[in-house]
């Protein structure tokens, strides 16, 4: 039996094309010129603030405007979480067969918790998902290292492995000492092999199978 924390964009689900709409619904309403989903996709992975932080750079948008502009896209997120949000092919699959092995779950994203939470329950997923740390759970967001040690801590400190898809992923997994098994299809900017990670897959279908070889090591 081991721990599974997993982050939530660019892992479990693609994320990005719900994210994207409300980013140019806020920015209609502001008047300013919408940006295309890659562009977006980029800014994904340091959690909402810093997300609307790079909107607003790329518009060189004046700094002070950001409560305002944070608020007015998590007003337009929260409204449709999941719209267009999907899980990776095998994802549920995947849970299913590592929670009957006796595997256990957290989630640990910089997306808001309670977002987080109803993402997961408009897939059919929660249920796997017990414990949810999320980008406003703690004072601390990864890269800090803090989030994916309470989840950890959250399931009874066994030992286990941090899913991810990004270079922020890598760096707080390796922050606090966790290894971590990397979804190269996800939302990283980088080659994979710049990604310091202990094991990584392209394919849900694969996961179980690592993971239990993993475990047997
Ligand atoms: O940047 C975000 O809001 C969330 O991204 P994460 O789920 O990959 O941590
Ligand atoms: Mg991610």
């Amino acid at each position: 039996m081991a721990s599974i924390i997993f982050d939530l964009d660019g892992t479990l689900v693609d994320s990005a094309p719900d994210i994207h709409a409300a980013v140019n619904l806020m920015l209609a309403e502001e008047g300013a010129a919408p940006m295309d989903l890659a562009q977006v996709c980029g800014f994904i992975g340091n959690g909402v603030p810093v997300l609307v932080q790079r909107v607003m750079q790329a518009h060189s948008w004046p700094a002070e405007d950001h409560p305002r502009l944070l608020s007015r896209f998590m007003t337009h997120y929260d409204a449709a979480p999941a719209e267009l949000t999907r899980l990776y092919p095998g994802v549920a699959a995947a849970l299913d067969r590592l929670a009957a092995a006796g595997h256990r779950f957290a989630l640990c994203t910089n997306k808001p918790a309670a977002t987080s939470q109803s993402i997961l329950r408009h897939l059919s997923i929660a249920g796997h998902f017990p414990v949810i740390i999320g980008g406003d759970s703690l004072p601390q967001r990864k890269p800090d290292p803090a989030p994916l040690k309470a989840a950890f801590n959250a399931l009874g400190g066994l030992a286990g492995w941090y899913i991810g898809d990004s270079e922020v992923d890598a760096e707080t997994a390796q922050a606090a000492g966790a290894p971590l098994v990397l979804f190269t299809l996800g939302y990283r900017k980088t080659p994979v092999e710049e990604i310091p990670h202990a094991a990584r897959f392209d394919s849900f279908d694969q996961l179980p199978a690592l993971l239990e070889r993993l475990v047997a090591e």
